[in-house]
């Protein structure tokens, strides 16, 4: 597919931001692949996604930018443009368990995401083997009680040493520090094995079942310094019954897992996600 710039605004709403961002576009002979739009009657917010094909303008995306400004500044626009032919680069995090990373692994690997996975961090050796079958450095960073606060200025070394636009939680089960979920706000995201808000923290499947649950899901959500409290990106739940035990639940919670992660890996890599407060809006 040709690539293409994405245009993503929130801004204060009002008539007439879609015809003059239209006309601006149309002005230069820009041609739009997609265009969304959301106005929210809660907030007063109005969110934008246009899609254009850059081979169809007369310029490149620094230009774009500056020609933009002026329309940005007055309707008090919080915007961000894109181009979809630069790969984003991609740390990924794991521990014990390896569905989702190999999930995710697989989906690049295969080309079905359009990414740069740069490396695996994980504070458990086990997982190097299945890392290395895809090429992929390995970084094992352990975080004991002790030594938690040396792993995570480790993490954070590779992670700006991979000049990584997003991380991704691959069912990583150490609580990030604020300053990291702060210096990477709505760039870190996380796969939460229940449906949130329900059952937040440790095992959730444990919880699920000493309730007596009749569904168990899973949410993608970025990560902020409260623990799974962040903007929720993509969820989604599959039936059980009593017959279900708590392996059988983490079992067929897999599945739901690596899906969720997946779309909402693939969401925001498209820049499909905005966030207003805590709340998402995913085109
Ligand atoms: N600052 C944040 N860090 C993390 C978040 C988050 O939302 N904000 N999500 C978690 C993932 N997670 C559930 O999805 C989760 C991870 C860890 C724990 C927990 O209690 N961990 C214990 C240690 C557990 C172990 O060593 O096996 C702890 O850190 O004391 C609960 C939920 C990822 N990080």
């Amino acid at each position: 597919m040709d690539s293409e710039f994405r245009l993503i605004i929130s801004c204060p709403d009002r008539v007439g931001i879609v015809a003059e961002v239209s006309s601006f576009i149309a002005s230069y002979g820009g041609w739009i692949n997609e265009a969304s739009h959301y106005s929210d009657p809660v907030s007063g917010w109005f969110f934008m996604r246009h899609c254009i094909r850059s081979s169809s303008l007369p310029f490149g995306i620094k230009a774009f930018k500056d020609k933009f400004s002026p329309i940005a500044e007055k309707y008090k626009m919080k915007w961000s443009l894109f181009d979809s032919s630069m790969k984003k680069r991609i740390v990924l995090m794991a521990s014990r368990e390896s569905h989702c990373l190999v999930d995710l692994l697989h989906r690049w690997h295969s080309k079905e995401l359009y990414c740069d996975i740069r490396c695996v961090i994980s504070n458990h050796e086990h997982l190097k083997r299945l890392v290395d079958a895809y090429g992929a450095p390995y970084h094992f960073v352990p975080t004991s009680r002790k030594s938690k606060e040396n792993a995570f200025e480790r993490i954070i070394q590779l992670v700006e040493d991979n000049q990584a636009d997003l991380i991704v939680l691959a069912r990583y089960m150490q609580i990030l520090p604020g300053d990291i979920c702060d210096t990477y706000q709505n760039r870190i995201i996380n796969i939460h094995h229940s449906f949130l808000p329900s059952f937040v923290g440790a095992k959730p499947y444990h919880q699920a079942s000493e309730r007596g649950v009749k569904l168990i899901g899973a949410t993608c959500h970025y990560v902020t310094e409260a623990l799974d409290a962040g903007p929720i990106i993509d969820q989604d739940v599959m039936r059980i019954t009593h017959h279900n035990t708590v392996e059988d639940m983490i079992r067929l919670g897999r599945d739901v897992e690596k899906l969720v992660l997946a779309r909402g890996v693939r969401s925001h890599l498209e820049d499909r996600v905005l966030v207003h407060g805590n709340k998402t809006i995913v085109f």
